[in-house]
């Protein structure tokens, strides 16, 4: 039996297992595709290992639903809630490394901020932009988030010959204010809206700081399962000191069988 614990940030739901004494010995994509299903598993949006890392805090290793690997923002966020629940650190600063490279991160009244990696500006991509926030992410401004069909238009572009072969999440972006949006995202992997993306809010805040003209600042985000913020500032034409803040809280905790 391998202990799990459940965590969410914003709704997006992850598995999480401590295999810092490497105590998981099977296939971890076979198992992750069994834990993440809603019927026969547990049920989540990804799964995570927390692993010994020789430079940083840990090493953060995430696999979609389906066993492919991507660097997550909202779980990268329950990692670290998790990581100090455990004992990885103490005080309110950690590093970590993930798929797409090193990353701190800062928890503070129940909020966890990680830090993401330096980005260019978004690309035009037919309606809408493209940008890669650690997951590659399509992001097209509509008018309305609830008039659009997320499943049909997201799986649609996700699997788009343009985005080969590695395929793209899809996010709409409907303006609320000047510092303000709502958000919608369909994620490659688990080939569903999910209710929050981490690297999805983060490219739709700065693809509305680019439409705006903003060098600078901290966007509100409002996903469906809850609200995320990004705050970034411009240094030669690319996004640097983007932070990633939300809530990331403990679920459940339990065992499930290998296998
Ligand atoms: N939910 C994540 C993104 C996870 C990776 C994504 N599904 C992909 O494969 O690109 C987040 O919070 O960033």
């Amino acid at each position: 039996m391998i202990k799990f614990y459940k965590y969410q940030g914003a709704g997006n739901d992850f598995v999480l297992v401590d295999n810092r004494k490497n105590a998981f010995k099977g296939d971890k994509i076979a198992w992750c595709k069994q834990v993440c299903d809603r019927k026969y598993g547990i049920g989540s949006d990804g799964l995570i290992f927390i692993e010994n890392h020789a430079t940083y805090d840990f090493k953060m290793d995430f696999y979609n639903p389906d066993g492919s690997q991507s660097f997550c923002g909202n779980g990268s966020r329950c990692a670290v809630s998790f990581a100090k629940h455990i004992g990885v650190f103490n005080g309110n600063k950690v590093s970590f490394e993930a798929i797409d490279g090193e990353h701190e991160a800062i928890v503070a009244d129940g909020i966890i901020k990680v830090h993401m990696q330096n980005v260019g500006f978004p690309t035009l991509n037919g309606e809408g932009y493209f940008m890669d926030t650690g997951s590659p992410h399509f992001m097209q401004f509509v008018a309305d988030i609830h008039q659009v069909d997320i499943h049909s238009f997201g799986r649609g572009i996700r699997f788009d010959p343009r985005f080969e072969p590695n395929g793209t999440n899809v996010n709409i972006i409907e303006e609320k204010s000047k510092n303000q949006i709502a958000i919608r995202t369909y994620e490659r992997g688990v080939e569903a809206e999910t209710l929050a993306c981490g690297t999805g809010a983060t490219a739709c805040a700065l693809a509305f700081a680019y439409e705006n003209e903003l060098n600078k600042g901290d966007i509100q985000v409002k996903a469906i399962g809850g609200d995320l913020s990004v705050s970034f500032e411009v240094v030669n034409q690319a996004y640097e000191n983007v932070w990633l803040s939300g809530p990331a809280k403990f679920v459940f905790e339990g065992e499930m069988a290998l296998g």
